[in-house]
């Protein structure tokens, strides 16, 4: 069953009480699934379906123009992930998708040869990343309200956030041009990043529910797809749900649109005092979202 919820509207606009009815919605599902669908959100259907031309646009160019703007160290790993460039974490071969991830770049990593994305070819793909971090701000809010916090207690942890939009083009010939031997075109795994906000203009997400049976996620026209991820879950001790998700092998070409609400850099996530203790003990390791983070993306970037 797929969990749905609806928002008071635009989160830029909630007040106190909108986010706490926002918690009352999502803090049962939160801890059961980790996963639900929004609607009511208040973002644009334009701006999304803009987006999705600006990727249609850029990934048609020649793979020489789409190179020049490669995810390197150079680009703290922003920009462009050609056909065989991500490594899989669960198997030996790669994803069987393009990518393009854009957000900001952190003066903790900059290099003297650091380049800066423009990110020129997606400026109605930038507005949406703008609308999602509202989205994300405010689900993170209603999380904190859950779980037994302050309303704004992530927002020390977001001065200069290292949000990510990521937009995937997973091409039907792209598993047979990778010699995929695995039946998904991307591999299980759970986001690094508090909490994602997913849209495909065609299904092939599948999240892992608490059974362990892996669900389809289907496309709803107005509704995005929220799901929580790593430091929500180590964060809370376990207690919010982080959701494994997977591509299935798609038969027809898929794009989607995934934002991935991340703190600033250097942030250690551990499990709060607050939600451990004698008969909760620490379940996850400390985390830190600066040098762990780059660690996990040279392990499957790195060249
Ligand atoms: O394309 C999708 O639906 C999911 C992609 C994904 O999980 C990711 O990039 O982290
Ligand atoms: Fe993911």
């Amino acid at each position: 069953m797929m969990p749905h919820v609806q928002l008071p509207g635009h989160a830029a606009g909630w007040t106190s009480k909108d986010r706490a009815a926002v918690a009352a919605g999502i803090g049962d599902v939160c801890r059961r699934k980790g996963f639900f669908f929004v609607h009511n959100h208040g973002i644009p259907a334009d701006l999304i379906r803009n987006a999705y031309v600006e990727m249609q646009r850029f990934y048609q160019l020649p793979l020489a123009e789409k190179r020049k703007y490669d995810a390197t160290e150079q680009s703290q790993f922003l920009g462009y992930r050609g056909l065989g460039r991500e490594r899989s974490r669960t198997h030996s071969g790669t994803e069987a998708c393009e990518q393009y991830r854009i957000g900001n770049t952190t003066d903790e990593l900059a290099l003297p040869s650091s380049v800066d994305f423009y990110h020129a070819h997606f400026p109605k793909s930038l507005e949406l990343f703008h609308h999602l971090t509202h989205l994300g701000d405010g689900i993170l809010a209603a999380c904190a309200l859950d779980m037994g916090l302050a309303e704004n207690f992530f927002t020390g942890y977001l001065d200069s956030p290292l949000h990510r939009l990521g937009l995937n083009y997973y091409g039907a010939s792209h598993p047979s041009d990778v010699g995929s031997t695995v039946g998904y075109a991307m591999s299980p795994h759970i986001d690094l990043s508090l909490l994602t906000i997913l849209d495909q203009d065609e299904p092939g997400l599948e999240v892992r529910d608490s059974d362990r049976e892996w669900l389809e996620v289907p496309t709803v026209p107005g509704a995005l797809f929220v799901f929580l991820a790593d430091y929500v879950q180590r964060w809370s001790n376990g207690l919010h749900r982080a959701a494994p998700h997977r591509v299935s092998a798609v038969r027809r070409d898929r794009m989607s649109i995934q934002y991935k609400h991340r703190p600033d850099y250097g942030v250690v996530v551990r499990p709060l005092d607050t939600l451990t203790g004698p008969a909760d003990p620490p379940t996850y390791a400390p985390l830190n979202t600066g040098p762990d983070y780059v660690t996990a993306l040279r392990a499957i970037l790195g060249r």
